[in-house]
């Protein structure tokens, strides 16, 4: 449940990070700097020809009169011809020096500024690799090579300033382990960059040394610290502040390691989601359904993956056009997620990262792939979709995901919303995705891999239409790749006849496991543009 905070508190953001949606204005932008620049690069060139040019006229003149033995006031043609030039090249030459260089590329880079990633966005960015490290364990040096999980991808290697912003950011989340080797892997990266350009982005050598003593004294790594302050020393000999760390640090290093317990985070989706890659999906059983006059034509293959709660995957439910369609008829209306509050009955913004996406929702009628996949649920479901809620989209961004959480309402007595609860929720997967963005049900100890055009279907409620609190599932972060679904919450109201109570219904016990779904301030939670402001200035 969340704390909603005042639009005012809203940092501004582009949500370039939040969205894949988000990229290609990004990549956009990229060029139209990258040109920009490219023009302002070349209007400095042809004034530095200019400057040439007056310097090779300027040479000539000098030369002639030093291999002249003749005076300046006897040789008229060297008279004339200096004359000529200092009065009418100079000031032309002053003329050009005068002028101001690339105004018009100056301008066009002011008015690209507002467009630029904010610092949120860059936040939500550090926050994301955070997310993917973390739930997936995965090893800096690794990440640097392009290797995700076990799996190499073709990358944008990242060099001493993203492997130093990111050390910084864990530093600050007081996760060490992670800050010291991203750090340590930024010194290394130095030896094969461009120093001047990173000092040029307010970074050197030594800056990231400082970082690295903080970072492994704070962790109780004082050998380590040790050698990096006398590192730091070398290169700063009149740094009284490390003067005082060696001395120090010198004698906490004779001390056994005994490296300070890290805070680690204890959310489910971190522990859930790391499983072997590709996850195991073990399904009850698997057959075609053929239920209906429909379904006889058009059998449907369908995959129990669990019969209590009943949770289905149907495959081939939409074709790879009828999913793009969705895609594309949600693009323009796609904003950051909110998630409803049960404690105030409004959806809030989501500002503590519990849903990385962005949303959207369809009218039932608004193309005939709305209606259909409407008409395709309630086939393979026997469910009146009358009264159901608009069809969802998601579109997750970088490292998106979504914390744990169960799709009914949670409250005891249904009747707040008169449709009634969600019965069920019909998942369906608009994209394949190459790695992570699985659906995991982890008090059922069941994974969903996302398949194109299949639909998962689950039911959230008891026959007596309390929640059904083992139906607790969560979207994984995505490793690689891009992931949308469309989702149908059906109502109950409407299934009165079709899912009736059964007389000797025996409700289940109250679940202990089932996590306290408050937000915390537990750091996880927290918008981290303190940290990365802080990194800026
Ligand atoms: O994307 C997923 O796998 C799950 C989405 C979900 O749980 C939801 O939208 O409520
Ligand atoms: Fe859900």
């Amino acid at each position: 449940m969340g704390v909603a905070l005042n639009a005012d508190e809203r940092p501004v953001s582009h949500d370039f990070a939040i969205a894949l949606t988000s990229m290609p204005p990004l990549l956009e932008l990229k060029e139209k700097s990258v040109g920009n620049l490219k023009s302002y690069a070349s209007a400095l060139r042809d004034q530095l020809k200019n400057v040439k040019n007056a310097l090779q006229q300027m040479k000539k003149l000098r030369s002639h009169s030093k291999t002249q033995s003749d005076s300046y006031t006897s040789n008229v043609f060297y008279q004339y011809r200096l004359t000529r030039h200092m009065h009418q090249d100079w000031p032309k030459w002053l003329k050009l020096m005068a002028k101001k260089l690339g105004a018009k590329q100056i301008a066009s880079a002011q008015s690209l500024h507002p467009l630029l990633p904010t610092e949120t966005d860059l936040s939500e960015a550090l926050l994301a690799i955070y997310r993917l490290q973390t739930t997936y364990k995965l090893k800096a040096k690794d990440m640097v090579a392009g290797i995700l999980k076990g799996k190499y991808y073709s990358h944008d290697k990242w060099g001493v300033i993203e492997c130093s912003m990111l050390g910084l950011f864990y530093f600050y989340k007081e996760r060490y382990t992670y800050a010291i080797d991203w750090l340590k892997l930024a010194l290394k990266l130095y030896k094969h960059s461009n120093a001047k350009l990173i000092k040029i982005m307010d970074w050197t050598f030594v800056a990231i040394l400082e970082i690295l003593v903080e970072a492994t004294r704070i962790s109780g790594r004082y050998k380590a610290a040790y050698i990096y302050a006398n590192r730091t020393l070398a290169r700063k000999p009149n740094d009284d502040y490390m003067k005082r760390q060696v001395e120090q640090l010198k004698e906490l290093s004779q001390l056994p390691l005994v490296p300070n317990v890290e805070r680690n985070s204890n959310k489910l989706y971190k522990k859930f989601c790391n499983r072997p890659y590709p996850p195991i999906v073990k399904g009850v059983s698997c057959h075609y359904l053929r239920s209906t006059p429909f379904l006889k034509l058009a059998p449907i293959k369908m995959e129990v993956l669990s019969q209590d709660p009943s949770i289905t995957y149907y495959h081939g439910l939409l074709s790879d056009v009828e999913a793009s369609t969705l895609k594309n008829l949600s693009r323009p209306l796609l904003h950051r997620a909110e998630f409803f509050d049960f404690k105030t009955n409004l959806y809030a913004m989501d500002y503590y990262g519990q849903r990385t996406c962005k949303t959207a929702r369809l009218d039932d009628h608004v193309h005939e792939v709305t209606e259909a996949l409407n008409q395709r649920v309630s086939h393979v479901t026997g469910l009146l979709l009358t009264d159901s809620e608009k069809l969802q989209i998601i579109n997750y961004g970088m490292s998106g995901h979504i914390h744990e959480h169960i799709d009914a309402s949670k409250r005891s007595s249904e009747g707040e919303w008169e449709t009634g609860d969600r019965t069920a929720t019909a998942l369906a997967y608009l994209t394949d995705v190459e790695q992570g963005g699985e659906t995991v049900f982890p008090l059922l100890n069941i994974t969903v891999v996302p398949r194109k055009g299949s639909v998962m279907v689950f039911y959230n409620l008891q026959l007596n239409s309390q929640a059904d609190e083992r139906t607790l599932h969560v979207s994984c972060p995505i490793i690689f790749g891009d992931k949308w679904i469309a989702t149908k919450w059906i109502r109950d109201k409407a299934q009165m006849f079709i899912r009736p109570c059964p007389i000797h219904f025996k409700p289940l016990p109250k679940s202990d496991l089932l996590p306290e779904m408050e937000v915390t301030n537990d750091l996880d939670f927290i918008r981290e543009e303190d940290y990365a402001g802080s990194l800026m200035k």
